[in-house]
């Protein structure tokens, strides 16, 4: 079966401008629902996670789970059944692997191997400070679209990523440069940039025009989100931006209310995000 290309899915849930979120999976154990604490972990984990899916799945353009949180607890099992979950119910909705893998290319082959045909990703998020080729085989699968690390939302990322390179250019600004052109071979190129930088997302937008920015840091890191959005949107018929929240989503309840208040929360950051796009015009 002919999978759709990663950009084509934005473009087909973008076409609502403001359905810009989406919800990342990152499930702790301690803070789930006392009922579904009560479960057997691996089942707990796919009822929450699924569960949340459901609620949120109107309000989104992806889903973004994060792979530690499954992997330190022995649930890779789980995040294959979910991806294959939202795969088959919302077959529209895309699924980026935050497994931020970077490595020589024949251990990258594998990396991208476990993305793509292990998991069924349509993205992952890739760490590019090994080089162009280093990336060379996740970019390789036509149609998977490959979330470079560019200057990332924790608080000490310019240790690095805003370095000055002579010339002037920053390094970050190297890499979205270079994610967007050279590197991009099958096209489907994004960047990651924190909301707790929106000053770096309009940098990052000027050297990357009409790229996807994964956005990462609204909400539990307390970015700004009007200050990124008015930094990252590009287009109305491709506004280029995924802001990505997960803790304030998934445990924007942590009682037995928790399906509603997930779908609750996500549905008011569309509406902010709606009342930010009617003010840019
Ligand atoms: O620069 C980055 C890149 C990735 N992340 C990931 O996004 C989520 C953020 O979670 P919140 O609960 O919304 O803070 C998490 O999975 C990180 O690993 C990021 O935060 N920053």
């Amino acid at each position: 079966m002919t999978q759709t290309a990663f950009l084509e899915l934005l473009r087909g849930r973008w076409r609502d401008p403001a359905r810009l979120l989406c919800v990342g999976l990152d499930p702790e154990p301690e803070r789930l629902p006392r009922s579904v604490r009560a479960l057997p972990l691996a089942e707990g984990v796919w009822v929450f996670c699924r569960e949340v899916i459901e609620a949120c799945a109107p309000y989104v353009c992806a889903f973004k789970p994060q792979i530690a949180h499954f992997a330190a607890l022995g649930l890779e099992s789980v995040l294959e059944r979910l991806v294959a979950h939202v795969k088959l119910h919302h077959p529209d909705i895309a699924v980026i692997l935050d497994a931020k893998r970077g490595d020589i290319g024949s251990t990258a082959r594998h990396y991208a191997r476990e993305a793509f045909e292990r998991y069924g990703a349509d993205a992952v998020t890739v760490n590019p400070y090994l080089g162009g080729d280093s990336l060379e085989p996740f970019f390789a699968y036509p149609g998977k679209g490959v979330f470079v690390l560019c200057r990332t939302s924790n608080p000490g990322s310019a240790e690095l990523q805003a370095l000055e390179l002579a010339g002037g250019e920053r390094l970050f600004e190297r890499v979205a440069r270079l994610a967007a052109g050279p590197w991009n071979t099958n096209g489907q190129a994004g960047l990651v940039v924190g909301a707790t930088w929106p000053q770096e997302v309009a940098r990052v937008r000027s050297f990357a025009p009409g790229v996807p920015l994964l956005v990462p840091g609204i909400g539990a890191q307390g970015g700004d989100l009007a200050a990124t959005v008015r930094a990252g949107w590009w287009r109305p018929e491709f506004p280029g931006l995924i802001l990505n929240s997960s803790r304030a989503i998934l445990y924007a309840s942590e009682g037995e209310d928790w399906q509603q208040a997930s779908a609750a929360a996500a549905q008011s950051l569309v509406a902010e995000v709606r009342a930010l796009l009617a003010d840019l015009g």
